[in-house]
């Protein structure tokens, strides 16, 4: 939108988005903001998509299981349809969900992965693989320009408060002097990326030659219990660390 030429369109279904976070640019002349879902198909003329649906949260991705492959698979060759129709290049932001609970460390786009088929995490790392395929199967057999990005976990300012992932979990209960909740055993790893260089690696991708998949994010690795102590350190050092259950499935390591 800073450059002035684009005109954007964003489609949102507001499952996890709110129309609050793009009040900037709502009434700008090049922008427009249409109420629609990815799993039905969407009549536009563009020559870029990025296609970004999809809850990225674990607790909301797993709400609706079936809604969630739905928009990974019915969504994504929604989208790729109209890429073919219109001659547009589309991204994917897809994830590092993809190599499940890695065998191998750190993990190489070249790494296949440790996927559970049936678990409850499945609907949206298996969603994801099989958006990847579809991305590449429309690239051999029609042409489309792709790129795929393969995103870790991603923070940063207009996150809701309940998105549930574990930075803005942390942050929200230290302000809230609850106890912060690490789930076991705590030794499990992230790499935590922040959203603006997030933003800036999917616009080079996109403008780039190289197709992908990528990994975007960073090499730093923190176990969730290094991040509670930092995160209680700056923001309430009297707050408690509490350990709790886990969820099944929960990869052990992720690092790009
Ligand atoms: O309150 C919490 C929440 C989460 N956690 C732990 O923190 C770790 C990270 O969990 P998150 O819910 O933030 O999300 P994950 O890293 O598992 O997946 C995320 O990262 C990759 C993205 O592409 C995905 O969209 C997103 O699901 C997990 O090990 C989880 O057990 C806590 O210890 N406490």
């Amino acid at each position: 939108m800073e450059n002035e030429k684009n005109e954007v369109i964003v489609a949102d279904n507001y499952f996890t988005g709110c129309k609050d976070n793009l009040r900037k640019w709502i009434g700008h002349p090049r922008f427009e903001l249409i109420r629609h879902d990815v799993t039905e198909p969407l009549l536009v003329e563009v020559d870029q998509i990025y296609h970004l649906a999809c809850p990225a949260s674990p607790i909301f991705y797993k709400y609706n299981p079936v809604k969630t492959i739905k928009t990974n698979v019915i969504g994504t060759l929604n989208m790729l349809g109209l890429a073919k129709r219109v001659g547009a290049r589309i991204l994917l932001t897809s994830t590092s969900e993809v190599y499940g609970d890695p065998l191998v460390h750190p993990q190489p786009e070249s790494y296949w992965g440790n996927v559970n088929p049936i678990g409850v995490r499945s609907c949206y790392d298996e969603g994801k693989r099989v958006a990847e395929t579809l991305m590449f199967d429309y690239h051999r057999q029609h042409g489309i320009e792709i790129r795929i990005a393969r995103i870790f976990n991603t923070y940063g300012p207009r996150m809701n408060i309940d998105d549930g992932r574990v930075v803005s979990n942390f942050i929200a209960q230290a302000l809230r002097g609850e106890p912060l909740t690490v789930q076991k055993p705590g030794t499990q790893t992230r790499s935590f990326c922040y959203v603006s260089d997030m933003v800036d690696g999917l616009i080079r991708l996109m403008e780039g030659e190289n197709t992908g998949p990528i990994n975007i994010g960073n090499p730093g690795e923190f176990t969730m219990t290094e991040l509670a102590e930092t995160v209680k350190e700056l923001i309430n050092p009297g707050v408690e660390i509490n350990m709790v259950e886990n969820t099944p499935d929960d990869p052990r390591q992720r690092k790009p």
